[in-house]
């Protein structure tokens, strides 16, 4: 299915190199028919052809009608520019795909014209290696063989759930802004161990396989979080001292409140961006 199909990225930073490297990798559509462009860093295009073997371009340059997909990957700061710069460009059977956080299908068809297909899209930077945990929510207008076609490519760079569109916010705050809790989480460990007297790399190590080996029990265990963490937990053990010491510190309502901090700040940049429209 995704063989003859062209798709070009609006947009060249993080997370467009993450979906680009989780692609290629999986080799459904061919790297040649990947297209990267952005506004004026010919460098940073050069280099993304060199390390992917997709093609780089100036969006000035890019003829549209070669595409199939286009995805946006700037920041939501940037969508005004970029939709009033494709919107005449685009064809009726056109897909367009966003990741950007905060940015209703419905603003970008209000931005468009009548009847453009758009989906809503969130990755991680997991991508990168094939591990996204991704949500869709298609607009309106949006065929089912375009829905299909973009869970086909979503699928080259992890999991895809589809997703009402009211719970985008809250999927971004888990699983958009999750990989960067973890790193954190990461970091902490790593200091940790290295004042304990643990060679630092090695602390990496040891904590990104517990993070990982802890993952695969949650997915393919079938007991709960919950379940799982009472496992671990001896009476009067090392585990039950270091949930003592998470609790006193609040580690459970720190995790909490970062999930719905990003979620809420998801929901602030669409009402900001819709106070603006209506303004
Ligand atoms: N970084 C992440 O972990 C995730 C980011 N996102 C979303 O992805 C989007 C991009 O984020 P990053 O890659 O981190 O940002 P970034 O700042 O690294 O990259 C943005 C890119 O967009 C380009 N750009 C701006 N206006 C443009 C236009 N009109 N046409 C073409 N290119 C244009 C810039 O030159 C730059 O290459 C954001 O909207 C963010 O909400 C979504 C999920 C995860
Ligand atoms: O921090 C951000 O706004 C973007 C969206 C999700 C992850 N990064």
């Amino acid at each position: 299915m995704l063989k003859n199909k062209t798709v070009a990225f609006l947009g060249a930073g993080s997370m467009a190199e993450a979906m680009i490297s989780g692609m290629v990798q999986a080799e459904k559509v061919p790297a040649n028919q990947i297209i990267v462009t952005n506004r004026s860093n010919a460098e940073r295009l050069n280099e993304l052809e060199t390390k992917y073997g997709i093609k780089g371009m100036k969006r000035e340059d890019l003829v549209f009608e070669d595409v199939d997909v286009f995805i946006l990957a700037m920041k939501p700061k940037d969508i005004d520019v970029a939709l009033h710069s494709i919107k005449t460009h685009l064809q009726p059977h056109q897909l367009l795909l966003s990741v950007l956080a905060g940015i209703s299908t419905s603003y970008m068809e209000d931005h468009l014209a009548q009847g453009q297909q758009v989906i809503r899209v969130m990755p991680n930077t997991s991508s990168m290696m094939g591990e996204s945990a991704t949500a869709m929510s298609p607009g309106q207008y949006t065929a089912m063989d375009n829905v299909m076609i973009a869970k086909d490519l979503l699928t080259c760079i992890g999991e895809v759930y589809t997703i009402d569109e009211e719970k985008m916010d809250i999927f971004t705050g888990i699983a958009g802004s999750g990989p960067a809790y973890f790193y954190y989480l990461m970091e902490h460990i790593e200091r940790a161990g290295a004042e304990e007297g643990l060679d630092p790399e090695m602390a990496r190590q040891i904590g990104a396989q517990t993070i990982l080996g802890a993952a695969k029990m949650i997915m393919e265990q079938d007991e709960t979080p919950a379940q799982l963490r009472e496992n671990v937990t001896s009476p009067n053990g090392t585990t039950a001292a270091g949930l003592d010491a998470l609790a006193k510190f609040g580690g459970g309502e720190a995790i909490t409140q970062a999930v719905k901090g990003a979620s809420k700040r998801s929901k602030e940049i669409s009402s900001q961006l819709q106070k603006v429209v209506n303004a």
